[in-house]
């Protein structure tokens, strides 16, 4: 049997510190965190924001995984859950549906962030009844060399307990009094470390991220993702892991493991907070333009589901305005001829795509 290469620590790791170089990055994260948690809270319609943003950090943590899809076949198996969808884009949109059922669910639980949960996202993600892994064999290898580069707790009955204590750790509050993005980053590196599924370990480490902004309140709403920033440093993401199992928990291996994370909810709060201000630009812009422009058709209800849905389509207008679908029609055709819609053919059916919306994702620094 293969012989785990790391011995779990108890939380929090010994090796811990709020050095005054993390509490000088903590201050900096905070300031625009705050200022991103009470920026969404102010914009009218969170829902088009959650939803928008879970499509786009879908999008972003696959990428990790080299399930490589473009923007506009994930916008459309969104926009076309029936059509046969690539293998890639089906994975990325499970992910964005685990990620919001994992939101709601913390809802329900008045913020609690669970085994159960996490278990439950792993099953939505992966499309199985698998549950934390229960036989030994799984290793983490290089992918260019083939080499082993660390092997996680290998019995079951150890898995489960170390994910017991995390999540002790995550929902308990006495358990430590260290900043809640210090613990963040110490709960993405148990939760990795421990390993705890055959597969999609990296994708649901990086869900409880966001899931565990939400538990602390630092955020009210999913809105910061940091897949985009470890993507865009993925060999530093893994270096830093590893030095801090490769030192046994050395306390300048946890600094920087620390630093690493804790400035990147910084970056990614500025980014997504310049992306939420061009949403908002642009739906005001649309909404003076349409309702001079277009008196009969305007609506907050129409304006709102071009934006909720970057690829929209007649049904959804109809559900969401309760009108008849010639009148939905009409709406949508007309919308594209003024040039605000995208109108495209997809199979048998239309498809009108917010172009400026799409580019901000896909552009935006989020
Ligand atoms: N030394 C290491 N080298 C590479 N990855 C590591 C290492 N240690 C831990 N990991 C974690 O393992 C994750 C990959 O695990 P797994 O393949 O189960 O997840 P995934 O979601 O399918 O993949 P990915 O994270 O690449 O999207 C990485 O994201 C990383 O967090």
């Amino acid at each position: 049997m293969l012989k785990a290469s790391y011995a779990i620590p108890n939380l929090p790791p010994p090796g811990v510190e709020e050095t005054p170089a993390v509490l000088r990055a903590l201050a900096q994260a905070h300031r625009h965190l705050a200022e991103l948690k009470g920026r969404a809270a102010s914009i009218p319609n969170q829902g088009i924001l959650i939803d928008t943003l879970a499509l786009q950090e879908a999008k972003a943590s696959s990428e990790i995984e080299n399930i490589v899809t473009t923007q506009d076949e994930l916008f459309q198996a969104n926009a076309f859950p029936e059509n046969p969808a690539s293998p890639a884009a089906k994975e990325v949109a499970r992910y964005a549906d685990a990620l919001r059922h994992g939101f709601v669910e913390q809802r329900r639980l008045g913020g609690l962030l669970t085994n159960n949960m996490i278990i439950a996202m792993f099953q939505m993600l992966k499309r199985t009844d698998e549950e934390f892994r229960n036989t030994p064999g799984t290793a983490l290898k290089n992918d260019q060399t083939g080499e082993m580069v660390y092997v996680p707790p290998q019995e079951g009955s150890a898995v489960r307990a170390h994910m017991a204590a995390l999540e002790r750790f995550i929902n308990e509050d006495e358990t430590s009094d260290l900043d809640p993005l210090v613990k963040m980053a110490i709960v993405h590196h148990q939760f990795e470390s421990i390993h705890p599924f055959s597969d999609g370990n990296g994708r649901l480490g990086r869900i409880i991220n966001v899931l565990y902004l939400t538990h602390s309140g630092l955020l009210d709403v999913p809105v910061l993702y940091l897949s985009r920033w470890i993507t865009g440093r993925k060999g530093e993401y893994y270096r830093l892991l590893q030095a801090v199992r490769d030192s046994e928990g050395a306390a300048e291996a946890w600094e920087a493991w620390l630093l690493y994370m804790i400035r990147g909810v910084a970056e990614t709060a500025k980014g997504t907070l310049a992306l939420i201000e061009g949403m908002r630009v642009l739906m005001a812009e649309y909404k003076q333009r349409i309702r001079a422009e277009h008196p009969k058709i305007y609506s907050q209800d129409l304006l709102n589901n071009m934006f909720r849905h970057p690829y929209t389509r007649i049904d959804y207008v109809e559900r969401e305005l309760g009108v008849s679908r010639p009148t939905a029609t009409k709406y949508l055709d007309m919308l594209a001829e003024a040039g605000f819609l995208d109108k495209q053919r997809f199979g048998r059916s239309n498809y009108y795509m917010n172009q400026r919306l799409v580019a901000l994702f896909v552009g935006g620094a989020a």
